[in-house]
């Protein structure tokens, strides 16, 4: 095979770091992954080592350039797409960072938060912005590194610190530190950027004690962000896109139409609705955001975001370890007819959209002596789908009605969750060919900066849907599924107080 204009898609996750070469026709030619180590040094933090994310980032594009090369494909342009709102902050002289990067799920700024919401602030920042005042944001993140870091306020202030989220790190070490720069999507997660005027809000910064010299530029989805360096990769290669995670999915599922809408369901969950050319503003505690900018025009998206998803099924592998392997679940969910009254509320890094309480602590409800792994694996698997049917009740209340929903991430590969997910849903469940959505996503950037795609029309042929799901629960099971979890999750709001 020789296929000139692959593009190499940079997938910066929070678990791991992928590598996919996509050829012009959507197809993928070689991947490589690496899974680096998550750090908890705290009840409600959660840090990684921005080296981790570097290293592993840098090993798995050498694996996948050098798997392409020998089958005779060649990669003309990078898109990146990252793990969103993770807040990282470098030394510009040298490129070290001056703490760990201090990751979206991490609920140590909650109190400050509170605090702000308290003052009465949370709706000047919300119409600002789009988002509400919550730990999850950059905001408060990087405030408490300026705060906590010794000497880094006034290194900041005089303009010899970077912030960035991951996508800008990344963007930074592989043109050798000469850009400094993030796209519109990861910008309008910071709490900083205003969604509206699009640009770095002035007020926002102030209000946050943030300086503006720390902050990148912002450029379209699709730009130039640099060439990497030779001795990186063995060639430079232009970097010619750029998306957080969750807008690339929706790009890779071309959600390019007011009203399209897609789930991803990876470490957390998250709804994006695309709402067209104007910003709509939640009544419902849904985030309104950027859903991205291409070729100068700007979409604005709805997102629903669930902090726990796949990670409730690490969590039975690696923390309590009652599976070994995450497909395990499928095959445990399997043996049980129904969820024998056990639900889970995966309140780990607290309780994201609709409820917004950071506070909140995983639960698990109804276990007897008779529950065992097929429970846990059930409840887990179930959770993520009553949390998104939670999301879309909310967009219901704010007009929209969903007739299908497409899915992608790791955990779609499950196929028993893909069926109750529509059952729950009481609406069909599409999955497409290409799982990889998010890393298609940034590869569709790139090419279409590059030139390789006319237009995002040209896109759409390219990942059809692969499988549907299609609701067959009866509805008085439904509804007692359902008010069963509401239960739930109303005693861990409770018992969060
Ligand atoms: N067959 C499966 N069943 C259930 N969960 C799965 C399955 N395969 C992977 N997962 C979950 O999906 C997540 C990985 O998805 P991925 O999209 O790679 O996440 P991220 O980009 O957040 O690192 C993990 O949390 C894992 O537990
Ligand atoms: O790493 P993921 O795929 O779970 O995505 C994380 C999100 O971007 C957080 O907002």
């Amino acid at each position: 095979m020789t296929v000139d204009s692959c593009i190499l898609a940079i997938d910066q996750g929070t678990t791991s770091s992928r590598a996919i070469v996509f050829s012009p026709f959507s197809d993928i030619v070689s991947v490589s992954q690496q899974e680096f180590q998550q750090h908890y040094p705290a009840d409600g933090w959660v840090e990684h080592d921005p080296e981790d994310i570097w290293n592993s980032t840098l090993s798995v594009c050498k694996k996948a350039l050098a798997q392409a090369k020998a089958k005779g494909a060649h990669v003309a342009a990078i898109g990146i797409t990252n793990q969103r709102e993770t807040t990282i902050i470098w030394d510009k002289e040298t490129g070290q960072p001056i703490y760990n990067g201090i990751v979206w799920q991490d609920r140590r700024t909650a109190n400050s938060c509170r605090s702000l919401r308290d003052s009465g602030l949370e709706k000047s920042v919300s119409e600002r912005t789009g988002l509400l005042l919550d730990p999850y944001f950059s905001a408060t993140k990087i405030k408490w590194i300026l705060d906590n870091v010794e000497g880094a306020k006034a290194r900041a202030a005089s303009g010899k610190l970077a912030f960035g989220t991951v996508d800008s790190f990344l963007i930074w070490r592989l043109t050798g530190g000469t850009i400094h720069a993030t796209d519109v999507t990861n910008a309008s997660r910071t709490n900083l950027y205003n969604i509206h005027d699009m640009r770095w809000d002035d007020e926002l910064l102030k209000l946050f004690g943030i300086p503006k010299a720390i902050l990148p530029e912002v450029k379209q989805c699709n730009d130039d962000y640099g060439h990497t360096q030779v001795a990186l990769l063995g060639e430079s290669i232009p970097i010619l896109g750029v998306a957080g995670d969750q807008q690339a999915a929706a790009i890779g599922q071309c959600c390019f139409e007011k009203g399209n809408i897609k789930s991803t369901y990876g470490t957390g969950c998250f709804v994006l609705l695309n709402t067209g050319a104007q910003a709509v503003q939640s009544n419902n505690k849904l985030l309104s955001t950027i859903a991205y900018t291409i070729n100068d025009t700007t979409h604005y998206a709805l997102e629903g975001s669930i902090f726990i998803a796949g990670a409730a099924v690490q969590w039975l592998r690696d923390g309590i370890q009652v599976i070994e392997r995450a497909a395990d679940t499928q095959r445990l969910a399997k043996q049980l007819d129904y969820n024998h009254g056990v639900y889970m509320v995966p309140a780990f890094a607290g309780l994201g959209a609709p409820y917004w309480q950071p506070h909140a602590r995983g639960a698990i409800y109804g276990l007897t002596r008779a529950s065992d792994a097929r429970h846990l694996a059930r409840a887990a698997l179930e959770a993520v789908c009553y949390q998104t049917s939670d999301l879309l009740h909310a967009m219901q209340q704010d007009g929209v009605k969903p007739t299908a929903l497409r899915v992608d991430g790791g955990m779609v590969a499950n196929d028993w969750a893909c069926q109750f997910l529509s059952d729950i849903l009481n609406i069909s469940v599409q999955r497409p060919r290409v799982m990889e959505t998010t890393a298609l996503g940034a590869a569709y950037l790139a090419g279409l900066q590059a030139g390789i795609y006319a237009s995002t029309d040209a896109l759409c042929h390219h990942n059809s849907v692969e499988s549907t799901f299609t609701a067959s629960l009866d509805e008085t099971t439904r509804r007692s599924l359902l008010s069963g979890w509401q239960r739930a999750v109303s005693s861990t709001l409770d018992f969060a107080k």
